[in-house]
C-alpha cells in the first residue's frame, strides 16, 4: 500500500531518508538562543509525525510503522506520532470492535517493543482499546516512552456522529464508548496534551489543556474525511495553535483504505506562531516529517503575548452583555 511521493526537499533542511518512498520535509531547523542566556543550552528537542494508510491487516500496519519508527529514530526525532486507527482501518462497519484488545494486549505490546527497540517515545492514537462490553471499544491515544512503557492514555471524548454534506453518515457512538478524563503528560519533548481527530472542533478542550494543564505540544492523531478535510483542517489545526500558543503536530491517515474509506492526508507540525514548520501532503501516502520543538519560542511567543493573563472567565462576559 505504499505510494511514490514526489520528491519534496526543503533548501533549509538537507535530511532526505535513503528509502525512495519517503520524504521528509522540514522547514524548522536551528535551535534559538537560549532563552535563559546559558550558552549552548539545548532549548529544542526533534519531532516526528507520520502519515500513513492503514488498512485491515494488524501485520502489515505493523510492518508499516516499524519502518517509520527506524526512519524517526535515524533522524534524531525523540517522539513519533502516529494518526489515528495507525494499526488498525476496519473493511466494515464494526470490524475493528473484533480486534480491540486491552493495552497490555499484544497488539500495543509489540509497539511498545518498537519503541523500545529504537529508543523513541510514540504517539498511538487512535488504538481500537477494548471497551467494558463485546460490543463497543474506546478511542485511545496511548503515550509509550523510549523504554516501552505505556505512559499516558486519553480516550476519545468527542465522537464522530456526523452526516458529512456530501459525503457518507457516521455513527462513531455505536461501536465506541467516550472518554471524560483531558490526559496531559510530560516528555522530552514536552508537556503533550492528548486529544484525538474530530476533537479538535471543540477548542474548549485545547484552553483546558494549555490553561490548566499547561500543555507546550498539542497531538491531534486523526483519520479525517476527504471533505472536511480539505475544508477545515488546517485552519483548525493553525487556529488551535494560535490561540494556545502550543505546538501541534497532527499525524493523518491518507489516501484509500479500502474501496468505502478515504483519509484527507496533510500531517502538519505547526509553531505557536501558527506557521507550518512540517508537512506530508495529502498525496504522499507514507512517510515521517520532522521538526524541532523550541521551548525558548514557545516561552517567547507566550512573554510577548500573555493571553493566559489577560483572560477573562466567561461569567464576565455573560453579566455584562447588555
Ligand atoms: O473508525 C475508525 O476507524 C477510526 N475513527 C475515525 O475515523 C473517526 C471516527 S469515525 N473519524 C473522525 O473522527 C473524523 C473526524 C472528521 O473527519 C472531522 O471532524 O471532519
Amino acid at each position: 500500500m505504499l505510494a511514490v511521493g514526489p520528491s519534496l526537499t526543503s533548501a533549509s533542511f538537507p535530511f532526505i531518508t535513503k528509502s525512495n518512498f519517503t520524504t521528509i520535509l522540514s522547514n524548522h531547523v536551528g535551535t534559538r538562543a537560549s532563552y535563559s542566556g546559558e550558552a549552548m543550552a539545548a532549548t529544542s528537542t526533534r519531532v516526528a509525525v507520520a502519515q500513513m494508510t492503514s488498512v485491515n491487516d494488524l501485520s502489515a500496519n505493523f510492518a508499516t510503522c516499524s519502518r517509520l519508527v527506524k526512519e524517526a529514530a535515524a533522524a534524531g526525532a525523540k517522539l513519533l506520532c502516529f494518526p489515528e486507527s495507525f494499526s488498525y482501518v476496519g473493511a466494515n462497519l464494526g470490524d475493528s470492535v473484533k480486534i480491540g484488545e486491552p493495552l497490555d494486549g499484544p497488539i500495543m505490546q509489540g509497539y511498545c517493543s518498537l519503541a523500545r527497540e529504537s529508543q523513541i517515545w510514540l504517539s498511538l492514537g487512535g488504538f481500537q482499546e477494548k471497551g467494558s462490553d463485546d460490543s463497543h471499544l474506546c478511542n485511545t491515544h496511548v503515550i509509550v516512552d523510549d523504554t516501552g512503557e505505556v505512559r499516558s492514555k486519553y480516550r476519545k471524548i468527542h465522537l464522530f456522529d456526523v452526516d458529512v454534506p456530501g459525503g457518507m453518515v457516521y455513527k462513531e457512538s455505536s461501536f465506541t464508548e467516550a472518554g471524560t478524563d483531558v490526559v496531559a503528560v510530560d516528555s522530552p519533548c514536552g508537556r503533550l496534551g492528548l486529544t484525538v481527530c474530530y476533537d479538535l472542533r471543540f477548542p474548549e478542550l485545547y484552553e483546558c489543556l494549555r490553561f490548566q494543564h499547561q500543555a507546550q505540544v498539542l497531538l491531534v492523531p486523526s483519520a479525517f474525511t476527504k471533505i472536511t478535510g480539505q475544508a477545515h483542517w488546517e485552519i483548525l489545526l493553525r487556529a488551535r495553535a494560535i490561540e494556545t500558543q502550543c505546538y501541534m503536530i497532527a499525524a493523518a491517515q491518507a489516501g484509500r483504505h479500502n474501496e468505502k474509506r478515504e483519509s484527507y492526508g496533510d500531517s502538519l507540525i505547526i509553531d505557536p506562531w501558527g506557521t507550518v514548520v512540517g508537512r506530508l501532503p495529502d498525496k504522499l501516502s507514507t512517510g515521517i516529517a520532522v521538526a524541532d520543538i523550541d521551548f525558548s519560542f514557545i516561552e517567547s511567543v507566550r512573554m510577548k503575548m500573555p493571553v493566559d493573563k489577560q483572560r477573562k472567565p466567561i461569567d464576565f462576559w455573560k453579566s455584562s452583555s447588555l
